[in-house]
């Protein structure tokens, strides 16, 4: 366990002398010149510098050995309540063991729970213990004890428990032999440290900072400052940061990422002294990239954009293949680099829109977070508005606020940016989308500009919407009408005749004039790149949509309950046919959970459903109120007969007779 609690006593004089909190307010107090801790930027080099030699050093040395004194009486203390704590649970176990042997049973069964608890505990000391010794091993190069443990099967990518590992220790210490053995015995080079701050882990885990103080100064370094942030630094980033070109060296040839950036964002080359570290990292940053770029092209060709959308969207072909042709352009450098890309997604509710602009931000980022950022632009109607998108200027109400797009813009400014429900944002809002389209960049309110070229946006509009389903449907019904012709001839017809394309005259006859009234300008609708066209769902992807409902609940129900639900076709047919035009996907699953997930509940709450059992979904020639066939629920036995369940209806005439 970790030091719980500093004894108020030494608290008191370290507060006095050695506080690094004093440390951190005086600057050139005493406690920071002894401890050699430049508190320089906390974003910059957090690497200590050397120690002044003046008048007062003396007494910092003083301070220096005193602080080393009570660490180590902290050490001795914590010790002692390891060991206690060791023997108290070992005669627990000893005495459990003999009480198992002389006393009833009732008495084992609690010594043997005990037991069980103490040697847990035994387990986990034990392994703690070896992480430890490893960690110690690394950091004074002791290589005979690193290989022993390693040969016991300890980790190499262990953590201390304020979270840095054996080879992050060995870099930052200069330890070329015990780098090498880690790194053959599998440590990864591209672990990031999780220790943040003395400050920060101090309250993370909700001790002293003293304490965690200590830990870092003699369990890692005490070249640091207490101040900087660590978080991600990797091993290559502390042998950067200790200039030792050696370790770089066998770093990068063990697979270091030169780009990995820290939590600041800074790469190990921005810790690097200009020189010969510095000159080989550099050339590491241009051989790694180049390499990514060619795994990252690899990849694209073996796993295109439009098979990995296709694993979340079902149907909408048209709209895949335009995006993600688009988006190849990008990525292989087809593009004009003065604009960001403006896609404008067109179609009724619940059809896929925000889910494919969802898609493209979790392919082209990793923190989808930050990468995606959604705009619903009903909430820009009016005119003063304005300022709730970008800023208010100085000297008004929010100035220091920010815009709610400019903030998140900043803070990605390669985000993908979806504006939802375009056609509602009032004109002025319009003219500012229009800057930031053309320009590639936004000026809030505070004067500043944000470069945004790279990024994707992406409108969403329910105009034309009508006119684009209906114009579908009977395209659809016109191909089902030649597929039947040829049906006599030709059976492989049947399927394409589910895929329609909408034709250039409807785009530019039927649907530029309603956007061309909507938005009221052409050099708006000039500067999109791609109208994308969302068309309504057709009779197979519907079936596709209901049953990744249904497995939907499936795993939900056997995941809760232990309960395995079973269908066939003719389930998937009822249900596809709750479909409605103007709510898209969302009526399918508004028509499972009506007709399916009502149901279940109810028969759970009637203790119908034991746990493990197995249930079957049928449908039946009984009527629904509505007029369509019912939906069952049948328990199936182990011989795999079926039996309907019985399900009262929550409220039943009885119940409304009693409410009055
Ligand atoms: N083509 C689709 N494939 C799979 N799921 C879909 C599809 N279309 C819609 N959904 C699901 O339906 C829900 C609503 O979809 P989405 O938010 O994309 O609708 P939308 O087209 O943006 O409509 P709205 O403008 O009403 O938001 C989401 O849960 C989504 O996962």
């Amino acid at each position: 366990m970790f030091l719980s609690s500093v004894p108020a006593r030494v608290l008191m004089r370290r507060s006095r002398s050695l506080s690094p909190c004093r440390a951190l307010q005086t600057g050139h107090s005493e406690a920071s010149r002894f401890r050699h801790l430049c508190e320089l930027d906390p974003n910059r080099s957090p690497v200590a510098r050397a120690p002044r030699a003046s008048g007062k050093s003396v007494a910092s040395e003083e301070s220096r050995v005193q602080y080393h004194q009570l660490a180590s009486r902290w050490r001795e203390s914590l010790e002692v309540r390891r060991s206690s704590w060791a023997s108290l649970t070992a005669s627990g176990r000893h005495r459990a063991g003999h009480e198992s042997r002389s006393q009833a049973a009732s008495a084992a069964g609690v010594a043997g729970v005990i037991s069980a608890a103490a040697l847990a505990f035994c387990f986990k000391k034990d392994s703690d213990d070896k992480v430890e010794a490893l960690l110690d091993a690394a950091r004074s190069s002791n290589t005979e004890q690193l290989l022993r443990l390693l040969a016991q099967g300890v980790d190499p990518n262990s953590r201390h428990r304020l979270g840095w590992t054996p080879l992050m220790v060995a870099a930052m210490n200069r330890q070329h032999n015990v780098v090498k053995v880690l790194l053959e015995a599998g440590a990864d080079p591209n672990l990031g440290d999780d220790f943040s701050s003395v400050y920060e882990a101090a309250r993370q885990k909700g001790v002293h900072s003293l304490e965690v103080l200590v830990s870092r100064e003699d369990e890692f370094s005490n070249r640091l400052s207490s101040r900087a942030s660590f978080r991600g630094c990797s091993a290559l980033h502390y042998a950067a940061l200790t200039d030792d070109l050696r370790t770089v060296q066998m770093l990068l040839d063990a697979g270091a990422n030169p780009l990995q950036k820290n939590e600041l964002g800074h790469t190990p080359l921005t810790y690097a002294k200009e020189g010969e570290t510095a000159a080989l990292l550099k050339e590491a940053q241009n051989t790694f990239a180049e390499a990514q770029q060619k795994r990252e092209a690899e990849q694209r060709r073996k796993f295109p954009l439009e098979r990995r959308l296709k694993e979340h969207i079902i149907g909408q072909e048209g709209a895949i293949n335009t995006v993600a042709s688009a988006i190849r352009r990008k990525e292989n450098g087809w593009y004009d680099e003065e604009h960001p890309l403006v896609f404008l997604f067109l179609g009724s509710s619940g059809i896929g829109k925000t889910e494919l602009a969802k898609q493209v931000a979790r392919y082209m980022h990793k923190d989808i977070k930050k990468g995606f950022i959604r705009m619903d632009m009903s909430e820009f109607q009016e005119k003063h508005e304005v300022a709730k998108f970008i800023g208010s200027p100085p000297g008004y109400v929010g100035h220091e606020e920010g815009g709610q797009l400019t903030k998140q813009l900043k803070q990605c400014p390669n985000a993908v940016v979806l504006f939802d429900e375009v056609d509602k944002a009032h004109p002025d809002v319009l003219t500012i989308m229009l800057q930031l389209f053309d320009e590639g960049r936004l000026t809030d309110g505070k004067g500043k500009t944000i470069e945004c070229k790279d990024a994707i946006f992406i409108m969403t509009s329910n105009a034309a919407s009508d006119e684009i389903a209906q114009h579908a449907l009977q395209l659809r019904q016109e191909a089902q009408e030649q597929s039947r012709r040829r049906l006599a001839e030709n059976l492989d017809d049947v399927q394409k005749s589910e895929k329609i394309t909408i034709s250039n005259t409807f785009k530019e006859q039927v649907i530029r004039p309603i956007l061309k009234a909507h938005f009221r300008r052409d050099e708006f609708l000039g500067r999109i790149n791609e109208i994308v066209y969302f068309l309504p769902f057709c009779h197979s992807e519907l079936i596709q949509l209901v049953s990744r409902e249904l497995h939907y609940w499936a795993k939900k129900a056997k995941q809760r309950h232990n309960i395995t639900l079973l269908w066939e076709r003719p389930v998937l047919e009822l249900l596809a046919g709750g479909y409605n035009l103007h709510y898209g996907a969302r009526s399918i699953k508004h028509e499972v959970e009506r007709r399916l997930v009502n149901q279940l509940a109810a028969a759970f709450e009637q203790e119908l459903l034991p746990k493990g059992c197995t249930l079957r979904l049928t449908v039946d020639g009984g009527q629904e109120k509505d007029g369509a066939p019912a939906l069952h629920l049948e328990m199936v036995g182990e011989d795999s007969s079926g039996r309907k369940l019985d399900i009262r209806p929550p409220l039943t005439p009885e119940d409304v007779k009693y409410a009055h």
